[in-house]
């Protein structure tokens, strides 16, 4: 894309998001997890902008990650997709990988739905399911690889924040009825995501550590973004593919490898596309209702 035609774009979508916002109405950021780029499908009048594209935006490494932020509406929300989300592991700071939610932030976003890929620690969770984040651990964080260490901005919110409801009990209940509404009961589950840095998968002794810390699944992303968003204000509902059973026993023979998860991912993206397209129409009619 040209610089010119770039700027000209970007100028009108922001304007169009500012009279969105002006009027009332909600918009909300999807960041899209490995292989669940798909999830912007659904939304119609799209418009997509490569972050290589994007001055000083972070770009996609990793495989399942297209790079592309898209903008579209579904029903009459208007939604930002980001087709790839990054990662400690990819060398980038903290502060680049939160830098599109500050973003959002700053374009009257209200709430912020994050998708990702894990690991299954809890022995009921089965391949394929998807967990509805209730809480997290953050075990880099523990070690002071954080978000907001740093001078805090205070435009963006408090030195200290609370954690103990980063994801919305309101978006978790929606997400658990919209889910028994199309009749997937049966794989949506609850619980406790542990963030690692990656980039390699557990050992058994690791795994074995994180059921007895009270993790159900683990992953490599999500916990820094929803820190800086719940920092700035912004409505949370986290949604975990479990893709892979965590080795527990030193007898298991499947060794989990990122093309076991992108083909998951493929494999459950329609489902996911359903949840997250009619969880948005929802919510569009639940902030009509309380606005
Ligand atoms: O959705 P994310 O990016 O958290 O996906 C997980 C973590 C790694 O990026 C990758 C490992 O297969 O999947
Ligand atoms: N561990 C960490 N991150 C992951 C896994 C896992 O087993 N699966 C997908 N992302």
């Amino acid at each position: 894309m040209s610089r010119r035609s770039l700027i000209g774009q970007t100028t009108s979508l922001f304007f169009h998001w500012l009279e969105r916002c002006r009027s009332g109405l909600w918009s909300v950021a999807v960041i899209c997890g490995s292989g669940l780029g798909l999830l912007a499908d659904r939304a119609a009048n799209k418009q997509t902008f490569r972050y290589q594209d994007i001055p000083n935006f972070p770009v996609s490494t990793v495989a399942g990650h297209e790079g592309c932020l898209v903008f579209g509406t579904i029903e009459d929300t208007s939604c930002v997709f980001m087709q790839g989300h990054f990662h400690l592991y990819e060398g980038y700071s903290l502060c680049q990988v939160t830098l599109p939610v500050r973003i959002f932030k700053l374009m009257g976003v209200e709430s912020v739905l994050v998708t990702n890929a894990s690991g299954g620690i809890c022995p009921d969770f089965k391949v394929g399911d998807i967990m509805v984040i209730k809480d997290h651990i953050n075990l880099p964080g523990f070690a002071g690889q954080h978000p907001l260490c740093g001078p805090n901005d205070e435009r963006f919110g408090i030195r200290f924040p609370c954690m103990s409801d980063a994801y919305s009990k309101d978006l978790r209940r929606l997400a658990l009825d919209v889910g028994s509404e199309l009749g997937c009961s049966d794989f949506i589950r609850e619980g406790v995501y542990c963030m690692v840095s990656g980039p390699n998968f557990e050992t058994i002794a690791e795994a074995r550590m994180l059921l007895i810390l009270g993790c159900d699944s683990v992953g490599m992303s999500t916990v820094p973004e929803v820190t800086v968003a719940k920092h700035c204000g912004l409505r949370v509902l986290g949604l975990s593919l479990i893709t892979n059973k965590v080795s527990l026993d030193y007898s298991r023979e499947e060794k989990v490898n990122h093309e076991e998860v992108l083909q998951i991912s493929k494999m459950r993206a329609e489902v996911l596309q359903k949840l997250v397209t009619k969880l948005i129409s929802r919510c569009q009619q639940q902030s009509i209702n309380t606005h």
